[in-house]
């Protein structure tokens, strides 16, 4: 951790850390129990304090509670074991009671440190019965209606012991009795843990209600914000964004937790809407934006002496032996934290002053962000055990969401919003080019230079219809071709075909074909899944080009460059995968760019791009039967997109070329029961496998028995596993060295029948499909 007088961020923090207003996330306040009559039928008139009778006959006529979990209710004693009366039994009588509640209710909001101006109503939920033995398991309530901000529950005066009320937030724990003669009212916020320890004697009867919102907690603390405290907070801000060029923000984190549904500035909840307020008024000042969001914290943590059963994350259950009001305080996965090695910031669902939202993807830096409560000091929503990792030993994964609010200088609006949503940035300069302000569109494009590569690259198929627009109204090169600059040729699809096209007239060939060179993205590493994704690309680029054909004027010329932009990759990938050394990796490989390889040949056709088509149909008849797999696949891929277009696709050839090839190899005479020679594919010319090579290509021997010391055995076993070879090797343990035995299988014969069986049916396939027109 940082000094606290560090940086002017953290200086920010605990500055509205000291301003806090004096509201907690809990509290109890006890009312005599002179107005409250509760009627319940089959029972009759509840008296007060609840006497065992009474309370016997409520859990006859109770059922077992349910409890939320996501948007599920589940039924499961483990985790929630009391009776629920149902509500159709009720009766209380309201107009007394609310004598009782209302004033009751102002106090718990002023407790909470709500604001006045602000007011808690309270909505019936339940009412329960905890018999000796019964309790409720650590839970979070769920938010019932977007204005719920808490819960309340009344215990009704009754003689009991246990069931106490454990309410937690942010490391601090606060528990509550029951009374025996009083009623007892305690509300806490939505984004509380707590849980009801076991009745020990006796019974606990409980109303439970939902705590709702009326008013705008911020809007009413504004009253309450110390003017020269704002002033010093936006000294801080000045200081933090002095006059950099660099767009950044100041992110400050919030103590409660919110869910999407409930965040909102009206409802912030205790010193959250206090802090808000004060923020909102330095913001004012220092001439900043601010927008209030969700932030999920990830913290690694490197830690000592893990606890076994702690793996994986959290417990699911509470140990809760201790009657003492201290909580453990050893963190609730038994490790003992060292060191923050990492944490990351991201934020989203961002809702500006007035409360309009934009969606948000965004990773903040560490020095953007501070906060009062440190994040270690929250219960983090998830969190994973991974054992020791080099560097670091055994660390831990903490997961935590957060409220925001972020503030930025006013002069970087547009900058700080882009980042936060790509898509955003581009309908404002959409707008400004429909407006006429061509020259602010400009203006404003040329401040995302810094970030647009990373902020594009996200969500990119998503964005790019809107990108080739705008890049045209821009009606300037350089600023056209950085707009586009971080998109993937993968997320073009035919829809965009026409604005390409446009964009390409206006801006010319050279230019296009400079776009659409680093689309392609030269500079990737040719990986597997890079592969996947570009062969399924390559499958659906005839849609595009028949799309671009359609286009007027430039649209074949377009298609013409991705064609070719799409060949080299493609015939580099087929020539590398053709050198691969094992067969089947090798074999599966060729035959995935099948369906690839007829695409292109396709957009050929529709293009009328002949040397292309003929270059591509050479590289394919080249004499290489590893390529007649990718050949094979690609004239099945062609077969079933059934274009009628065999000839000026080149396919005749293709199909032709193997016929040749496959026939070839069914001419050759089949192997002989007696002949067990086997060809060791092309490689190391070593003394082990010149030895290696006799005895494979030996006709007679089927195995052989070779003292080897280990290094030698390992290069003979690599050999015969990389290729494939139908050879068993077994190391026999006696002697110096040890002898490795090498045995000629079965699988020879076998395997050489596949492959022929294989050649028939492709034979027989072509002869139907292709040759007999
Ligand atoms: O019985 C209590 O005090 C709490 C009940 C509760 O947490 C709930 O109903 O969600
Ligand atoms: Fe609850």
């Amino acid at each position: 951790m940082p000094s606290p007088q560090s940086s002017p961020c953290d200086r920010f923090a605990n500055l509205l850390g000291e301003a806090a207003a004096t509201g907690s996330f809990s509290a109890r306040r006890t009312a005599r129990p002179n107005d409250l009559r509760l009627e319940v039928s089959s029972v009759g008139t509840i008296a007060l304090p609840v006497p065992v009778r009474q309370a016997k006959e409520l859990c006859l006529i109770g059922r077992p509670a349910r409890f939320g979990q996501g948007k599920q209710t589940l039924l499961d004693a483990r985790v929630r074991d009391t009776w629920e009366i149902p509500k159709s039994r009720l009766k209380i009588d309201k107009r007394r009671w609310n004598a009782t509640l209302r004033p009751v209710l102002d106090r718990l909001r002023a407790d909470l440190g709500l604001p006045e101006g602000c007011e808690l109503i309270a909505e019936f939920h339940s009412m329960l019965v905890y018999a000796p033995g019964q309790f409720f398991a650590p839970h979070q309530d769920s938010e019932k209606a977007d204005t719920m901000i808490g819960t309340m529950v009344v215990t009704l005066p009754s003689v009991s012991t246990g069931g106490v009320l454990v309410v937690e937030h942010a490391g601090q724990t606060a528990t509550y009795r029951s009374s025996k003669e009083s009623l007892s009212f305690v509300a806490f916020y939505a984004d509380c843990r707590h849980h009801v320890r076991p009745v020990t004697s006796g019974y606990r009867v409980v109303l439970t209600y939902n705590l709702l919102l009326k008013g705008d907690t911020v809007v009413a603390s504004a009253g309450r914000a110390d003017p020269d405290r704002a002033t010093e907070l936006a000294g801080c801000l000045n200081d933090h964004f002095g006059d950099s060029d660099e767009p950044r923000r100041l992110v400050y984190l919030l103590d409660h937790e919110y869910t999407q549904r409930a965040l909102s500035w009206a409802r912030l909840k205790g010193d959250d809407a206090s802090r808000a307020a004060l923020v909102r008024a330095a913001a004012h000042e220092a001439d900043c934006e601010v927008a209030l969001a969700l932030a999920e914290v990830h913290e690694t943590w490197s830690t000592e002496d893990a606890e076994p059963w702690g793996y994986g994350g959290r417990r699911a259950h509470w140990d809760d032996d201790q009657e003492d009001d201290e909580e453990d305080g050893s963190g609730e996965d038994g490790y003992e934290l060292q060191e923050l090695i990492e944490s990351t910031t991201s934020l989203d669902c961002w809702l500006d002053e007035s409360g309009e939202a934009t969606p948000t993807s965004l990773t903040v830096f560490d020095d953007e962000v501070c906060a009062t409560t440190p994040t270690a000091d929250l219960s983090p929503h998830d969190s994973s055990y991974e054992g020791y990792m080099g560097n670091y030993g055994n660390t831990l994964d903490r997961w935590y969401r957060r409220a925001a609010i972020v503030v930025w200088p006013r002069r970087w609006s547009y900058a700080i919003r882009a980042q936060a949503s790509p898509g955003w940035a581009l309908d404002r300069l959409a707008d400004l080019v429909q407006v006429g302000d061509v020259a602010g569109a400009r203006d404003a494009a040329t401040t995302l230079g810094s970030f647009w590569s990373v902020a594009a690259g996200v969500n990119g198929q998503h964005l790019l219809g809107k990108a080739l627009t705008v890049a045209q109204g821009l009606d300037e090169p350089g600023i056209a071709a950085m707009l586009l600059a971080p998109f993937q040729i993968e997320m073009l699809g035919h829809t965009h075909a026409a604005s390409l096209a446009q964009l390409a007239a206006h801006y010319g060939e050279s230019w296009t074909r400079e776009m659409v060179g680093g689309w392609f993205g030269r500079d990737r590493p040719a990986h597997m899944s890079w592969q996947t994704q570009r062969a399924s690309w390559l499958a659906s680029l005839p849609a595009i080009c028949e799309a671009l054909r359609a286009a007027p004027q430039v649209g074949v010329m377009v298609g013409g460059l991705l064609s070719a932009a799409a060949w080299t990759p493609l015939r580099d990938a087929m020539a590398e995968l053709s050198r691969f050394p094992t067969p089947s990796h090798r074999h599966t490989a060729l035959g995935e760019l099948g369906p690839a390889v007829a695409g292109l040949l396709a957009s050929t056709t529709t293009l009328a791009a002949r040397e292309l088509r003929d270059e591509i149909v050479a590289f394919l008849c080249r004499s290489n039967d590893d390529l007649v797999v990718c050949a094979m696949s690609a004239l099945r891929a062609a077969h079933k997109s059934r274009r009628d277009t065999h000839r000026e696709a080149g396919l005749d050839i293709v199909s032709r070329h193997c016929t040749v090839r496959l026939a070839t190899r069914l001419a050759r005479p089949t192997r002989s029961a007696d002949d067990w020679s086997i060809e060791l594919p092309e490689g190391c010319h070593c003394e082990l496998c010149q030895t290696l090579d006799a005895f494979l290509a030996d006709t007679a021997r089927r195995s052989f028995e070779w003292p080897l010391a280990e290094q030698r055995r390992r290069h003979v076993h690599s050999r015969i596993d990389q290729a494939e070879l139908p050879v068993h090797h077994q190391t026999r343990r006696s002697g110096r060295p040890y002898t490795l035995v090498l045995t000629k299988t079965e699988a020879l014969f076998a395997r050489e029948r596949e492959a022929r069986r294989r050649d028939q049916t492709d034979l027989a396939w072509l002869g139907r499909t292709f040759n007999m027109r």
